[in-house]
């Protein structure tokens, strides 16, 4: 028997509020993805050396090519320090930032004999992200498949990547925010730590999510608006940022040195976090498809491109941005309203919704002056979402021209038209910060679904990869075993196919 922890995070996609929500004026609408994260954690059965050598941590990315790392703890009192071994081929800069850190900070927190108890004989961890992380082209073509769901279907779950992590190609999920949050998490979990600090879950949770949020800017040498390790903890939501400033006094190297000062931070008892985080689902029938594009673009260079543009031309983005924040604003409160509507009249709801499938988005309007049966408010709901979310895309091609970036590129919109003249699909866009990156569509019904597929495979101006993920119904972080595992036990196919990892 050995006392194994598995904890996973989703992956993120930003429907509204790309830009946006780096100001904190702004909210932004993230669905969290049924593609996961995985953090394995068990010990490693080999015991140290003599009773003052540190304890050894090992960390595998079997996806990967040269993806083994491994790090060495110290341990003086509650100090705990964390080292890169120097014989490794090469640095994982956020596994390590989430070891140090987490480490650093569980040594204030719990007995430094379950400290040492836990690491004694060393740990194991692995860590592997869904396939839809990753772009699958090669394997595909390795297999001779063609590049559509099916064939999706086909590779093995955690499939290698057959590269290295420097090179591989992401489909942008959001694998560094769901990697580090389910690390962060994992270790916690692992080593007990809300066991010696019982506050309640919620708080524990929050505490979670500040530490992910630290470490992750901390690995990108900047504080970003956080949205992606927000989902990765908390699911779906309408995003409102944290203050930046809350983060600038320990984005430093030093905070290693006065981690009583980092807790103080993070621990949201002592400082005050103001992110807002307001649940979201789709409504039921609203089916989220995502695909990638080969092209792809350099978020970092879009974004500091259009903040460029926003510092030189304020009156002109200030302007587009309360439009656009209004209508990202109506797009959400609308779904929100589809969702109520499922619930309060599920017949009507599930018969409007039938109806609409048959038809593209641009003649629901007709149905409704047409509907001899009376007002239909689940069709007009329809409708307004529809067209608010058309002026969202009217005010980042207004974006696009105005900075000079692409935002949504030409090709992307010829993509999008295209998908919306399918009967039964409800909002297409480009998610996050846009550009080449990705797509989503929002399908009412299977055959939506499998034509909006067709026009995938068949776009000729870009290579469009679909994604096998969706909306994710488990919410953000999820504890998927944290037992002592005995090898008769049976698991989920995803838990079983870890510890075999
Ligand atoms: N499976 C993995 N195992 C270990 N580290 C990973 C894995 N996937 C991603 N990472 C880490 O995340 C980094 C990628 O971060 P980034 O370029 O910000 O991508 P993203 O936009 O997907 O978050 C990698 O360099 C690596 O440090
Ligand atoms: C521009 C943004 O508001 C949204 C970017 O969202 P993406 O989903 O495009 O992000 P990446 O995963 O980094 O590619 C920047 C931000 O909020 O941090």
């Amino acid at each position: 028997m050995t006392h194994t922890t598995i904890v996973s995070a989703p992956g993120k996609v930003l429907l509204t509020g790309g830009y946006l929500v780096l100001d904190p004026a702004f909210s932004g609408l993230v669905v969290a993805t049924d593609a996961r994260f995985y953090t394995l954690i068990r010990p490693a059965h080999s015991p140290r050396a003599t009773a003052t050598s540190p304890f050894r941590i090992t960390v595998r990315s079997p996806q990967f090519q040269s993806a083994t790392w491994t790090y060495w703890v110290h341990i003086h009192g509650k100090e705990v320090q964390v080292a890169p071994s120097n014989e490794d081929e090469s640095r994982n800069t956020f596994v390590e930032l989430a070891l140090v850190y987490s480490l650093g900070m569980m040594g204030h927190l719990i007995p430094t004999e379950r400290m040492k108890a836990t690491l004694d004989s060393g740990l194991e961890i692995v860590i592997a992200g869904n396939n839809d992380f990753y772009s699958q082209r090669k394997e595909l073509d390795n297999l001779g498949l063609p590049l559509t769901a099916d064939s999706l279907k086909q590779i093995p779950l955690f499939a290698s990547t057959h590269t290295t992590l420097s090179k591989v190609n992401k489909t942008g999920l959001g694998s560094s925010a769901a990697l580090i949050t389910s690390l962060v998490a994992a270790l916690f979990t692992h080593f007990k730590v809300q066991d010696s600090n019982p506050k309640d879950t919620l708080t524990h949770k929050q505490f979670l999510h500040n530490a992910a949020q630290f470490v992750h800017c901390l690995a990108q040498g900047k504080v970003g608006s956080g949205f992606d390790v927000s989902s990765a903890v908390w699911g779906s939501h309408t995003y409102r940022r944290f203050r930046p400033e809350l983060l600038q006094e320990v984005m430093n190297h030093d905070a290693k040195n006065d981690i009583p000062g980092l807790l103080k931070v993070l621990d949201p008892s002592q400082t005050k976090w103001d992110n807002e985080v307001v649940p979201f689902q789709l409504a039921p029938r609203l089916h989220l498809m995502l695909a990638d594009i080969d092209a792809g673009s350099h978020t970092p260079t879009l974004v500091s491109n259009v903040l460029k543009w926003r510092k030189n031309k304020p009156e002109e983005a200030n302007g587009l941005w309360d439009h656009l924040g209004a209508a990202n604003d109506r797009v959400v409160a609308l779904l929100k309203e589809l969702d109520q509507m499922s619930k309060d009249h599920p017949k009507d709801y599930a018969l409007a919704v039938e109806k609409a499938s048959e038809a593209p988005a641009t003649s629901w309007e007709g149905l409704v002056r047409q509907s001899i049966l009376g007002r239909d408010a689940t069709m007009e709901l329809l409708v307004k979402i529809y067209e608010e979310f058309q002026s969202v895309r009217r005010y980042l091609r207004e974006m696009s021209e105005l900075s000079e970036v692409p935002v949504e590129p030409k090709e992307q919109s010829r993509l999008l038209d295209a998908c919306l003249e399918i009967p039964g699909v409800l909002m297409a866009g480009v998610p996050g910060a846009g550009g080449f990156d990705a797509i989503f569509c929002i399908v009412l019904s299977d055959a939506a679904r499998e034509a909006v597929a067709g026009v995938w495979s068949g776009f000729e101006e870009m290579s469009v990869g679909p994604l096998l993920c969706t909306e994710s119904v488990d919410g953000g972080l999820v504890v998927e075993l944290s037992e002592s595992v005995a090898t008769t036990q049976t698991h989920s196919a995803t838990v079983q196919r870890l510890l075999s990892l």
